[in-house]
């Protein structure tokens, strides 16, 4: 599908990494980018987000450039949205929508399907209420009543129905992770979540770790549902590893309720693996982003170790060699790899063993106070 890209440039600091960002995610639904606007604002203009004079420029170049869908890089209220498509004459999608699509797209486990569909519901129900009560208001009006306004109340009361259904089989299955996961506990097992930014390679570092096939592309969320496997680690014995879904800033609110329900598995890790790009300009700044849900969800206090990735990546200019580095106290903290070439794996291993044998010790100081 040939797209054209809309960036609204709202003097953020971070614009052109956003904007990067957005195109990935446009390349990640399957678009071919045939052109991209860039629009500079103060604030959002109320009927179109853009001037006029950017959407008369962006509308010839949609022409020229023979796009057919327009990807919009902000959230768009549903007014702007239909007087968008009317310039166009084209589908727009908005930021929302288009994660709403890759998560869709992506979402392999039975959980993981459910908990898209209930964020795209609840992302429509909102844009229904908000017709619903932009036509309200005009019914003071004459002739508002009609066929369409009660299909609109039917359409909202079937939604509110769907969601609750959905809520309640989310939350059994829940419920049965729960139980799965005391099970598992029970043995003396490590268990071990790869967390991090997405693309940072979680699922080709959890493959190399783990010899299976994860799925793994150069796409943002290739993995939506955590991914569990058992391997032996000298020194830690066995050692179950999730592979997890990847962090994005400025996730559409719809969908950080999804998210979070797929990370918790990590609260329950004995150890977390901070997977970071370190090819990526941005890499301090996904690291603080991947800190602050973590501590959100109450993963704050367990162990962890980061994994600069990508180490042979251009990015990372000279020096980078596989190692390991240890904080004040003489354990180690940051771990430099390359998962696609597979060096430094033996680092980490032996980081994932001395980390078993520390959680080992605390256990033993606990039942022995
Ligand atoms: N150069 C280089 N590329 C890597 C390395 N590890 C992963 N990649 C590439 O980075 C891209 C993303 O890798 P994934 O393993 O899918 O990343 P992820 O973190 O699981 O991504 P999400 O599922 O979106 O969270 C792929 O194109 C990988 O081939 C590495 O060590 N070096």
């Amino acid at each position: 599908m040939k797209a054209l890209i809309i960036s609204v440039d709202l003097g953020s600091p971070d614009f052109q990494a956003h904007a990067d960002e957005f195109a990935m995610l446009a390349r990640g639904a399957g678009a071919e980018i045939v052109g991209t606007v860039v629009a500079r604002r103060a604030r959002p203009d109320a009927a179109h987000f853009i001037g006029s004079g950017k959407l008369e420029e962006a509308v010839l170049l949609a022409g020229q450039a023979h796009a057919d869908i327009i990807l919009f890089d902000q959230p768009l209220t549903p007014a702007q949205q239909r007087n968008l498509e009317r310039g166009f004459n084209l589908r727009v999608v908005d930021r929302v929508a288009l994660i709403l699509d890759i998560f869709a797209l992506r979402a392999k486990s039975h959980e993981g399907k459910m908990q898209v569909e209930l964020a795209q519901l609840q992302h429509l129900s909102t844009r229904l209420t908000r017709l619903w009560t932009h036509l309200e208001r005009q019914r003071g009006g004459i002739g508002m009543r009609g066929p369409g306004e009660s299909q609109l109340e039917m359409d909202r009361r079937m939604i509110g129905a769907k969601v609750r259904v959905l809520r309640e089989r989310l939350a059994k299955v829940q419920r049965q992770r729960g139980t799965q996961r005391r099970a598992r506990s029970r043995g003396n097992t490590l268990s071990v979540s790869l967390v991090g930014y997405t693309n940072a390679g979680k699922s080709t570092l959890f493959n190399a770790l783990t010899r299976a096939g994860a799925y793994a592309a150069d796409q943002l969320f290739a993995t939506l549902d955590t991914t569990t496997r058992r391997v032996w680690i000298e020194g830690a014995g066995q050692v179950v590893v999730s592979d997890t879904v990847g962090f994005i800033r400025d996730l559409p609110p719809t969908l950080i309720a999804a998210f979070r329900a797929t990370l918790e598995e990590t609260v329950h890790a004995d150890l977390l693996l901070h997977v970071v790009d370190a090819a990526s300009p941005q890499r301090d700044e996904q690291i603080a982003e991947v800190d602050k849900v973590l501590a959100d969800i109450g993963a704050a206090d367990i162990p962890r170790i980061l994994v600069y990735n990508k180490i042979d990546a251009a990015g990372c200019g000279a020096g980078y060699e596989p190692r390991v580095e240890r904080n004040e106290h003489g354990t180690i903290a940051r771990v430099f790899l390359s998962a696609l070439e597979r060096r430094g794996l033996d680092g980490l291993r032996a980081a994932v063993a001395e980390a078993h044998q520390i959680a080992g010790n605390n256990a033993f100081h606990v039942e022995n106070l």
